[in-house]
């Protein structure tokens, strides 16, 4: 905080002086009684007083600095470095933190006084004693990791209990990858996910943990991307007492020592910082972490899992990730594919989510035919993400124990479904999701005829309709 060069008047001099019979004993008990510490030098930096209060936060004794100039006091440790010389360079207010021997941190101001001339005739220094505040910021912090800890056990506790963790899975090539999950979980293999978000990266690494011997212990996931770079090592590796400035007075153990014999699912592990990425190369490597600030490595015992939706190859072109990590990651890379290249998932995923909503809420709804044919339609940018996200909006938008299609109100279909005024245009839905089963059965047989006999039709009909869709725009060619 800035302030205005301070000048003193001979008015208001004199004003004092006429005012008090002993104004100079006047003025010193006034700074005496200060709450803060007050202290003085002269225009070069030489100390000429200091009240009660500024001895008590410093541990300095007033006979100690009279006649010390400043930079004597921090070339001596006294204080770890001077607003007074601050000021007095700058010409101008300045206001800093510092620390005491006493092992006091307070905010000092040092505020330069001119005379008419603009030199600079004292320097007046006001020192806020903050450490108390800085103490209770230091509980709130730890309280709010503590609250953060218990948030992330009770959600773990809670989704044991639901054993929310099925992975569900009735397309052929979902039914694949989980199988060779099933194999894959069984052993400590480090396993990276891809995928576009909301696929289930997530859920699946879940689905690894309990089908492994692991189950009972601690299912860790941290999402790379989300935790403020400056706090990335700390948080996955820990840190020993008093290495860095606001760190807890007992150190912490990092999310890889909370893990131990349990698995540690690395979210968006494209966004680690180059820093985090060296030390994770070494947990891969030694099965070992070294807190911040310790000498000795401590062993772990992780199953480590990692997902991106991100192309890594091309961030390791770009220097933003180590080619030796993705290396060490890549041992089992499985790509989960997209919701609208497995739509046979659409209805299972969509009974278990109205199972879980009929459950919670005593509800008995189902789907309309209709509704559950929009929604294997829909191309599911967002995955199973969104599909979760239209199932609930539609099961709080429907009347009775009929979920329709104007309920999931997709955008895409809902032009198709209804016509100017509102009501339900059958015809244009029919022929979307013909169209869809057209499109889809030439890219499984890979041929008109085999096409058209999955479907029951001539190959004449096929053709004929293929040919109307794609002209329609509805089939691409
Ligand atoms: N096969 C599945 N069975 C049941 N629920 C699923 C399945 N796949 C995804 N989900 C649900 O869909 C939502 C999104 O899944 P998840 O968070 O695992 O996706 P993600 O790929 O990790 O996304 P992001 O990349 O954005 O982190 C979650 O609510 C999850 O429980």
């Amino acid at each position: 905080m800035e302030r205005n060069p301070v000048y003193l008047s001979e008015k208001k001099k004199l004003q004092f002086l006429e005012e008090y019979e002993d104004p100079l004993g006047c003025l010193a008990a006034i700074l005496e009684s200060s709450f803060d510490g007050i202290f003085i030098t002269d225009g070069e930096a030489n100390t000429i007083w200091c009240n009660h209060s500024y001895e008590v936060v410093s541990g300095l004794k007033m006979e100690e600095v009279v006649g010390e100039n400043m930079s004597e006091l921090v070339e001596q440790g006294a204080i770890s470095r001077s607003g007074t010389l601050m000021a007095i360079g700058s010409q101008t207010s300045v206001t800093i933190d510092q620390h005491f021997r006493t092992g006091k941190q307070a905010i000092v101001t040092s505020t330069p006084i001119f005379d008419e001339n603009k030199k600079i005739i004292m320097v007046v220094t006001n020192v806020r004693d903050v450490s108390e505040i800085y103490q209770l910021k230091e509980k709130l912090v730890q309280n709010e990791e503590l609250t953060k800890r218990y948030q992330a056990e009770i959600e773990l506790i809670r989704s044991q209990l639901e054993g929310d963790h099925d992975f569900i899975a009735e397309d052929d090539v979902t039914l694949e990858i989980l199988r060779m999950a099933q194999r894959v979980a069984q052993m400590d293999t480090v396993v990276i996910l891809f995928g576009e978000t909301g696929v289930g990266k997530e859920r699946f690494a879940n689905y690894i943990h309990h089908n492994s011997q692991r189950k009972t212990n601690a299912f860790i996931k941290v999402n790379c991307g989300a935790i403020a770079e400056s706090l990335v090592e700390s948080e996955l590796f820990g840190y020993e007492p008093g290495s860095f400035t606001g760190a807890q007075a007992k150190g912490k153990r990092g999310l890889f020592e909370v893990a131990d014999q349990g698995t540690i699912f690395l979210d968006e592990v494209g966004d680690l910082p180059l820093t985090a990425q060296v030390k994770l190369l070494r947990v891969l490597q030694e099965g070992e972490v070294t807190r911040i600030g310790a000498s000795q490595a401590i062993p772990v015992d992780v199953r480590i899992l990692a997902a991106t939706n991100r192309d890594l190859q091309q961030l390791v072109d770009e220097g933003k990730f180590r080619a030796d990590l993705l290396y060490r990651l890549n041992v089992f890379p499985i790509t989960l594919p997209p919701l609208r290249e497995r739509p046979r998932d659409i209805p299972a995923l969509t009974q278990n989510m109205l199972s879980h909503l009929n459950r919670k809420y005593n509800q008995n709804k189902k789907m309309t035919q209709l509704a559950m044919a929009s929604l294997i339609e829909y191309e599911w940018p967002g995955n199973v993400r969104e599909l979760r996200n239209v199932i609930e909006r539609a099961f709080i938008l429907s009347d009775g124990e009929n979920i329709d299609a104007v309920a999931v109100g997709l955008q895409k279909n809902t032009e198709n479904m209804t016509d100017a005024s509102g009501q339900l245009n059958l015809k244009g839905l029919l022929e979307e999701i013909e169209a869809k089963y057209i499109r889809q059965a030439y890219v499984e047989h890979g041929g008109v005829r085999k096409a058209a006999r999955s479907l029951g039709m001539d190959p004449a009909t096929y053709i004929r309709k293929r040919k109307k869709y794609t002209q329609d725009k509805m089939v691409q060619k």
